[in-house]
């Protein structure tokens, strides 16, 4: 082969597949004459010498201008007398520190050309040589030389002017020159009131001032004027159109100068608008708390005095309208023409409460009067979750072992070396030569990151990827051409010393300890050591897959102990199915604690495909459930229903609760598709599709990564997916689209797809002792009474479900009625939703009801009419069925 023919050769992969591997000596020599000078400007060493070059010669001006300054005078007239040959070959002996060179140097920045503002010199040298010493552009080149030079011109020329007659050359012989012209053009004052335009401009454009002109304060609002005893009533602050959603959003105006609502925390969270500067005097700000507030829709309401009040039930005062409350803040607030305190808050919808009222009584009691109590609202706590099981303690780091974690791995530098090495030299036997290589040392593997010589195409080095894994000769090196994001080709090879992660060094992180998410899951490590953990609500499910033995079951042990770390058992239950039966045995102490079940199960670990189907289902109940909820509250999720629901503005009469944080853990998904197939696939499928604003997490985990386990249903419904090492590409392609998991090398080490990005990671290592000394420790704590129950299912197919005769009723008929009786409305999702049933058996218990008579026949979307109306007739009605 000729080597003009070589030259040309355009480097497509196909051509240079079929041709014979090129012999490296001769490719060596033909090159390396070629492209000798362009590689030496590009090498990375050079760039770090000329680095250093310039920080000293930054040092070096910066030394002899200081120098100077104190010894300009008596080197002023050797420098000035002598020639540039004097200076350096001469034996003047000069003041400045830096001798003859120092002296000569200074004097021409500062005599002969700018004066004090030469300093920027120094500056400039600086940020130059730290760019290349790091090699990349820390400074910006071009944004600071513009700077630079209008530091230059126009410090020279204000030192000049404003120095007029010193000695020294404060402005150089530059400033001079300029201030000289501009004095003679616009005189003396023209050119002072130019240099102050000048530095102002500056200023403004580098700082963007705000100048805005005091306005005078809007006056804040006069509360509502009340009878008697300043009374103010009532209403949540939630119901108050003061503010248009547009003034709202736009930070705080108000035109009416009456109030303020400032978002809440969450709307400043999720939604802020664009900072915008507004000067704190600009305008006034009353928090919506704590603006007096008038009754919107509802009619003034007779005020509730003494008298009216003393025999009045509960109920009738909540049916009564808004409360008036006497709040001596709002009195003094009139006087003061301030706004007032935060009044308290009564729903007047009943399914919002806020307050709980308390008779008290007036001051007047003292004055020996007549007692008057006066009804208050009483501010109550946010409703605490926790308080069920309020000396609940988290289980601390002490459970954990390090696993010699701790000891960090010092990894040989012969190694790297070796292995930087042969990846240059395997390259070059392509013809790929390289500009730079650097190493990051992970747990596993070392990314070895090239940048390849420019004209090097980056496919075809992509398309080399076997032939230099196998020239590699190591097991589990994958390439990954390019890096996303970096232009770089990274290639992963594993360590001979390798480290474990332990979890009990990720979950000590300042990331988790400090970590604000719903549900964090402390994964593993990246590459670069940085801690990779993430929130399993934003992911929304998880999908995992390994070939067996390859850590799958250690991947499921850390996200189930790190949520045990962060999470009360009030705010979290795991459902866990374990078709294998032992892997997650370990969890069944922590049953009452943590773990979902179906109602009247024993074990809450679920083992039985037929069980799992129920257990599914039910959770689709429990999930449709939470959606009513959430649309009854006019909630968009979870986290805003819990919110409201602390915060007391949901009614637990009315079905409300507290809803936790579900977790369905699947160990062995093939096994269950296998035996079930769509039965399993489609309640899955669904929740996977809709569960997560309710707070319904899924992980699956599979041995078996293959289309028919994992069918397209299921992957475009789990986004995060996690691959330990598979047997095949195939497999890898399965759970991630792409080929890489088979060359991972077992033990933890696995590759994570989330939000576009795969990441390689050495996933956290928990021991099952640990694992077990942690459930112990929650266990052996005060519980609830019993596991979390899932809303009961009733398969249709289930010939013990489709009884609907009277004679044979079903067990929580009774209830039924009554709760149908006393609310008396007809409606079958009332009943699932107090009840927490499907609504397949709610509709079959409406069906019995109505075969009773208690309510009537279904009137399509209308509830039906209840038939009884007392709790005396319906106790007949029973009565009589019994
Ligand atoms: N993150 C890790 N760090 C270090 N070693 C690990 C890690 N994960 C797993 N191992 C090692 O690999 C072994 C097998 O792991 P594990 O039991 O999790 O595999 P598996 O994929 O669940 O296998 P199977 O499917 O057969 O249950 C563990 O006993 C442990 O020695």
């Amino acid at each position: 082969m000729s080597k003009n023919k070589l030259k040309t050769e355009k480097p497509e992969s196909k051509k240079a597949k079929a041709t014979p591997a090129p012999n490296p000596e001769v490719l060596k020599k033909d090159k390396e004459a070629d492209v000798k000078v362009k590689e030496l400007v590009k090498d990375e060493r050079t760039h770090k010498v000329m680095g250093v070059f310039f920080l000293l010669l930054s040092i070096y001006c910066f030394i002899a201008f200081t120098s100077y300054i104190f010894s300009w005078e008596e080197d002023f007239d050797k420098v000035n007398r002598y020639s540039t040959r004097e200076l350096f070959f001469g034996d003047v002996s000069v003041d400045n520190l830096l001798g003859r060179l120092g002296a000569f140097v200074s004097h021409g920045f500062f005599y002969n050309g700018f004066g004090i503002a030469s300093y920027l010199f120094c500056y400039f040298f600086f940020i130059i040589g730290v760019n290349f010493i790091v090699g990349r552009r820390v400074f910006r080149v071009w944004r600071n030389v513009k700077y630079i030079l209008f530091g230059l011109l126009f410090i020279s020329m204000s030192m000049s002017f404003l120095s007029f007659g010193a000695e020294f050359p404060f402005g150089g012989a530059v400033g001079n020159a300029l201030t000289k012209w501009t004095s003679g053009f616009v005189g003396k004052t023209g050119t002072a009131l130019l240099l102050l335009v000048l530095g102002f401009s500056w200023l403004i454009w580098k700082f963007n001032f705000d100048f805005k002109w005091p306005e005078s304060k809007p006056k804040p609002p006069k509360p509502v004027p009340v009878p008697a005893a300043a009374v103010s009533p009532i209403v949540p602050a939630a119901e108050q159109p003061l503010t248009s959603p547009q003034q709202k959003s736009n930070g705080l105006k108000d035109n009416a100068g009456v109030m303020v609502i400032p978002p809440t925390a969450e709307e400043e969270e999720e939604e802020l608008p664009p900072m915008q500067l507004v000067e704190k005097e600009d305008i006034t700000v009353i928090p919506a708390h704590h603006a007096p507030v008038v009754p919107l829709s509802a009619p003034e309401p007779e005020h509730l005095t003494l008298e009216d009040d003393e025999d009045y039930t509960e109920e009738e005062l909540a049916a009564a309208g808004p409360l008036l409350y006497i709040d001596e803040s709002v009195e003094k607030a009139r006087d003061l023409d301030l706004p007032a305190e935060p009044p308290s808050r009564k729903k007047n919808n009943t399914d919002e409460v806020a307050f709980e009222i308390k008779p008290t009584y007036s001051d007047e009691e003292d004055e020996g009067e007549e007692i008057v109590p006066v009804r208050e609202a009483v501010p109550v706590d946010p409703y605490d979750p926790s308080l069920d099981l309020s000396n609940y303690r988290f289980p601390g780091l002490d459970l954990l072992e390090n696993h010699n974690a701790d000891k960090v791995i010092v990894q040989d530098t012969t190694e790297l070396e070796k292995n930087k090495n042969q990846i240059i030299d395997t390259l070059k036997n392509y013809d790929i030569s390289i500009q730079k290589i650097s190493a990051t040392v992970g747990p596993t593997v070392t990314l070895y990151e090239i940048v390849p010589a420019a004209g090097v195409r980056i496919s075809r080095i992509k398309n080399l990827e076997d032939d230099i894994a196998l020239s590699l000769s190591a097991l589990g090196i994958r390439i990954i051409a390019p890096i996303p994001g970096k232009g770089t080709i990274g290639i992963e090879v594993p360590n001979v010393k390798k480290s474990i992660v332990s979890l009990k060094a990720l979950l000590a992180s300042e990331k988790f300890q400090n970590s604000t998410m719903d549900l964090p899951i402390a994964i593993g490590k990246k590459i670069d050591n940085e801690n990779f953990i993430a929130d399993l609500a934003k992911m929304p499910h998880l999908l995992m897959a390994g070939a067996t033995g390859q850590g799958k079951s250690v991947g499921i042990n850390t996200l189930l102990v790190s949520l045990l770390y962060k999470k009360h058992p009030s705010q979290l239950k795991f459902v866990l199915v374990d078709p294998k039966k032992v892997e997650l045995s370990l969890y069944k102490l922590i049953e009452k604690h943590f773990l979902a079940k179906l109602p009247g199960e024993d074990d809450a670990i679920i083992t039985d495909t037929k069980k799992v189907i129920h257990t599914l289902n039910a959770l689709c109940i429990e999930m449709d459930l939470r959606y009513d909820l959430l649309k009854e509250a006019g909630t968009r999720n979870i986290r805003e229903y819990n919110s409201k629901f602390t915060q007391r503005r949901l009614n637990p009469q009315k079905g409300h609760r507290y809803l936790p944080f579900i977790v369905l853990v699947v160990d062995e998904f093939a096994d269950l598709i296998m035996t079930a197939g769509k039965e399993v696939e489609m309640p899955i499928a669904r929740l996977a599709q809709l569960a997560r604003a309710v707070g319904i997490h899924l992980i699956i985990a599979t041995q078996r990564p293959s289309v028919n386990i994992i069918t397209g249903t299921i992957k475009a419904n789990f986004p995060a997916r996690i691959a330990f090492k598979v047997s095949s590409k195939i497999d890898s392609r399965t759970i991630l689209d792409i080929g890489g998991a088979e060359q991972l090398i077992g033990q933890g080490d696995m590759l994570v797809s989330f939000n576009g990005e795969l990441v390689r990671l050495q996933c956290a290592f928990v021991d099952t002792p640990e694992v077990e000394s942690v459930a112990e420790f929650i266990g052996n704590q005060k519980g609830y009474p019993d596991a979390f129950l899932l809303p009961e299912y009733v398969d249709d197919k289930d010939p013990d479900g489709r009884e609907l005769s009277l004679s044979d009723r079903d067990p929580l008929f009774e209830e039924a009625a009554q709760v149908i009786v006393q609310t008396q409305q007809g409606s079958t999702s009332l009943l699932q939703r107090r009840m927490k049933l499907g609504y397949n058996r709610a509709g079959r218990l409406m069906d019995q009801l109505e075969a009773a008579g208690i309510v009537g026949p279904n009137m399509g979307s209308k509830a039906r009419e209840v038939l009884v109306k007392t709790d005396a007739d319906l106790q007949e009605i029973l009565n009589d069925l019994l």
